[in-house]
């Protein structure tokens, strides 16, 4: 492998055995721009899937990102995400709050910014413990996707609170979201453990 889209394949990934890279340049640059494009995407839908909340939404956001660093691995994953970001970067309302706020450098700015440079940490960590193995059990994806959130609490709750009081910061950034983000991460767990089953008997019966 010699180019950077053929680097950004890992076989061991869940999507590196459902749709292997080649040893083709071409051909490996086109699947990763379609499996970032589709993740990117999948990002911003899950943005719009939301309960607004004063400062900070309830959304899908954790659980596509989560899932997509696991299933894609460290590189790809991470690049999907950071693809993400730079979409909202440039201006376009990917993210939870725009509309009615614009996209744009100063959306990181706002209360929720801590929480998307999260998704990036998360998705890394994530892509890091699947390439090792951690998605493919049910107990072990559970401590990978718990840590994958309490990844995302750590950075976003960072940020919030420095820009209000701790207290505050709790109040709006993780009380409203403890029942949910358990509920993310038996979902996010249970759909891993499917799609390895679906992958397991398709690659048995080759
Ligand atoms: O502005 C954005 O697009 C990011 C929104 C972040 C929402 C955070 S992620 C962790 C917590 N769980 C949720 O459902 N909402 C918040």
């Amino acid at each position: 492998m010699s180019t950077g889209a053929m680097s950004l394949a890992t076989p061991s990934t869940l999507v590196g055995l459902l749709w292997p890279s080649r040893d083709d340049a071409r051909f490996a640059a086109l699947r990763a721009i379609v499996l970032m494009v589709a993740g990117s995407a999948l990002l911003t839908i899950s943005a719009k899937v939301q309960v607004p909340l004063p400062y900070v939404p309830m959304t899908m956001q954790t659980m596509v990102v989560l899932l997509i660093g696991a299933s894609y691995g460290l590189r790809l994953g991470g690049a999907t995400v950071a693809l993400y970001l730079a979409e909202g970067a440039m201006g376009m309302p990917v993210f939870a709050n725009t509309p009615p706020m614009a996209a744009g450098i100063s959306y990181f700015f706002s209360p929720t910014g801590g929480f998307l440079f999260g998704f990036l940490a998360a998705a890394l960590v994530m892509g890091f413990m699947a390439e090792r193995g951690w998605d493919r059990s049910l107990g072990r994806v559970i401590v990978m996707m718990t840590i994958g959130h309490a990844v995302i609490f750590a950075v976003g709750l960072s940020w919030l609170s420095a820009i209000m009081p701790f207290a505050k910061a709790w109040t709006v950034g993780a009380a409203p979201f403890i029942a949910a983000t358990l509920v993310k991460t038996a979902l996010a767990a249970a759909l891993m453990q499917a799609a390895w089953t679906v992958t397991r008997r398709k690659n048995a019966s080759r």
